[in-house]
């Protein structure tokens, strides 16, 4: 069972998408986590993040014991991720991990921005989660401010709006809803209130594929 959480930054599909590979108990890849640490890795060689050569063959020697590093967790390193993420080098080079991962045993939970549309477009369940860029700003800001990070929630609205510009009108893989996702607007859900429903058009999902199979 492969399913598909696509979104713009902070709309919760990362929290969603670990929810629900914990009910269905299957493993779960945040995505986002891979161009991070392309960003991450690009910026400590000294490399031009916009050198889409260079870039890829970080990709390609990308390490995944280091997707852990708390490092990828700050605002700067989503700003690089979405930087890297524009060269379809890079894409190229991150794409089989992402598709061996999805196709293991049980399958898998992927949270991205083009998991639906690219990397597991045949994904049993697609959901495409969103929320007001205000809300979702308001979120990172609280999460960030948690974490003692000292930034203002205009600075995060700004950032976000950035990067979902950058994200959505890039060629390759853009953000966008496939067609055959289903749209989740939590802006004014709670994490459980999502969640449920997110497990309502996951089932809704699978049992309308159960009926065309
Ligand atoms: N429905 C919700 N209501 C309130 N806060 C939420 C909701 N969903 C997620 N959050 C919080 O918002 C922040 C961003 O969520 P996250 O899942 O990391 O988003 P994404 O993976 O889309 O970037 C986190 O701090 C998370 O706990
Ligand atoms: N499947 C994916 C996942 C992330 N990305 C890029 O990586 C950046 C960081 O993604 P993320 O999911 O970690 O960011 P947040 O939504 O958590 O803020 C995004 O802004 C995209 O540019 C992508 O291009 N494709």
């Amino acid at each position: 069972m492969i399913i598909a959480i696509d979104g713009p930054a902070a709309s919760g599909k990362g929290t969603l998408a670990k929810r629900v590979a914990v009910h269905y108990g299957l493993p779960h890849l945040d995505t986002g986590l891979l161009y991070r640490a392309v960003g991450r890795d690009a910026l400590a060689r000294g490399i031009a993040l916009d050198n889409a050569e260079a870039a890829a063959e970080v990709a390609s020697a990308l390490e995944i014991a280091t997707l852990d590093d708390p490092a990828l967790r700050t605002a700067g390193a989503g700003e690089a991720a979405s930087q890297v993420a524009r060269h379809p080098a890079v894409r190229t080079a991150l794409l089989a991990y992402q598709r061996s991962f999805a196709h293991g045993e049980l399958g898998a939970v992927l949270d991205g921005r083009d998991i639906g549309t690219v990397i597991c477009p045949d994904a049993d369940a697609k959901l495409f989660v969103t929320a007001t860029p205000e809300v979702r700003a308001m979120r990172r800001f609280l999460e960030l401010a948690g974490r003692g990070v000292a930034i203002s929630e205009a600075a995060v609205l700004e950032d976000i709006r950035a990067r979902d510009e950058r994200d959505s009108t890039r060629g390759a893989a853009p953000l966008v809803q496939a067609p055959d996702a289903v749209l989740l607007d939590t802006s004014n859900l709670s994490i459980d209130a999502a969640f449920r429903a997110a497990l309502d058009l996951i089932e809704a999902a699978m049992s309308r594929a159960g009926r065309a199979g």
